[in-house]
């Protein structure tokens, strides 16, 4: 559970009246999520999420991530719509943290999405992209290869304590990614965290997309990346080819990749992967231990990390070369 900041009633309710949403009937921590602090709220009018924005959000990039859904939802792409204050703002402060209100979306992330669900998700990212390519504002990726030994050399003293030898194959694969990333892919927004809890399903269809708070301007085909890595290996951490193809299908039958994006994907699944253990290992490493914390566990991508690494051909993730 991630709840980092707790919040009084009496505090909540006067941040509350700053909104036109009627009286604040309950609200309890949410049991899910990593970076933020959630609360579900219900007034006498709808039910609402608060979020109050922790350590990886910077308060400047918010009018970027709250921006970024309403343009998305203007153009059908399902996403929590920012709530306005009375005084037209999207962004208040509460027990001393930036916070936004925002709707509630119905539906359910799947703890073990099906094939089928991977070709929606693949239709869904590609969607996304697309109603983005206009939207006007910009954000620097802040979790970019340039931001990767920064991280890493924080935790990599206390890395072999993990797995030994851990930080001799991490500092090796550091180089060679940093060596070897492309530049020069079509680029837009992305997601860069469409992780399964952040997509909601209704029976079998995609019902919306959260989280956008670390979105950003990179390569499209990083984004693809990132879910290949999120959606397509099993429990046991083997890549299941059936799923990696059904979502590389939705994302094509939406917006064809093309060759140089193709190419590059096993080095950007593989980029991707380093991204994720390297924050997972720092928060591992570094944050307090608490119930209310939740950490993910490194190895899971140190895993990846090895699976990409050994492929030799992008049609190993169930694209078609010819
Ligand atoms: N708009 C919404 N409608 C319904 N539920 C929501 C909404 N936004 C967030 N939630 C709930 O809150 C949980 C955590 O939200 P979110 O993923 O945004 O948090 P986070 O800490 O940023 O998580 P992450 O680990 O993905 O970065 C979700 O799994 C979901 O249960
Ligand atoms: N989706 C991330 C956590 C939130 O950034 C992970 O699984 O490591």
């Amino acid at each position: 559970m991630a709840v980092y900041t707790d919040i009084a009633e009496e505090e909540l309710s006067e941040f509350i009246a700053g909104y036109d949403v009627g009286e604040l009937l309950s609200y309890k921590g949410i049991a899910e999520g990593t970076e933020n602090t959630n609360y579900l709220l219900h007034t006498s009018q709808a039910s609402f999420i608060l979020t109050l924005y922790e350590r990886r959000v910077e308060e400047s990039d918010l009018p970027f991530f709250l921006g970024l859904m309403q343009h998305l939802a203007k153009k059908g792409v399902t996403c929590p719509l920012p709530v306005q204050r009375r005084d037209g703002s999207m962004i208040g402060r509460v027990a001393g943290r930036p916070a936004a209100l925002i709707t509630f979306l119905e539906g359910m992330w799947l703890r073990r999405p099906s094939p089928r669900h991977c070709r929606a998700v693949g239709e869904a990212l590609a969607r996304l992209h697309l109603a983005a390519l206009d939207f006007p504002q910009s954000r620097a990726n802040a979790l970019a290869p340039a931001d990767w030994r920064p991280l890493w050399e924080k935790a990599k003293p206390q890395a072999d304590t993990v797995e030994p030898g851990l930080a001799a194959e991490v500092e090796k694969d550091l180089g060679e990614l940093l060596e070897n990333w492309p530049r020069d892919l079509p680029e837009g927004i992305v997601h860069a965290d469409l992780f399964p809890d952040n997509v909601f399903f209704l029976e079998d269809e995609v019902s919306g997309l959260i989280d956008f708070y670390f979105a950003c301007h990179d390569q499209l085909a990083y984004d693809v990346a990132t879910c290949l890595n999120a959606w397509c290996f099993e429990k046991d951490l083997s890549y299941n080819l059936t799923k990696g193809t059904a979502f590389l299908a939705g994302y094509q039958s939406v917006r064809p990749l093309e060759r140089a994006e193709i190419d590059a994907l096993p080095v950007l699944a593989r980029g991707s992967a380093m991204r994720f253990m390297l924050t997972r290992l720092h928060d591992w490493l570094v944050l307090p231990d608490g119930p209310l914390i939740k950490k993910r566990d490194p190895m899971e991508y140190i895993r990846r990390l090895r699976f990409h690494r050994q492929i030799a051909s992008p049609s190993e993730y169930g694209l078609e070369t010819a």
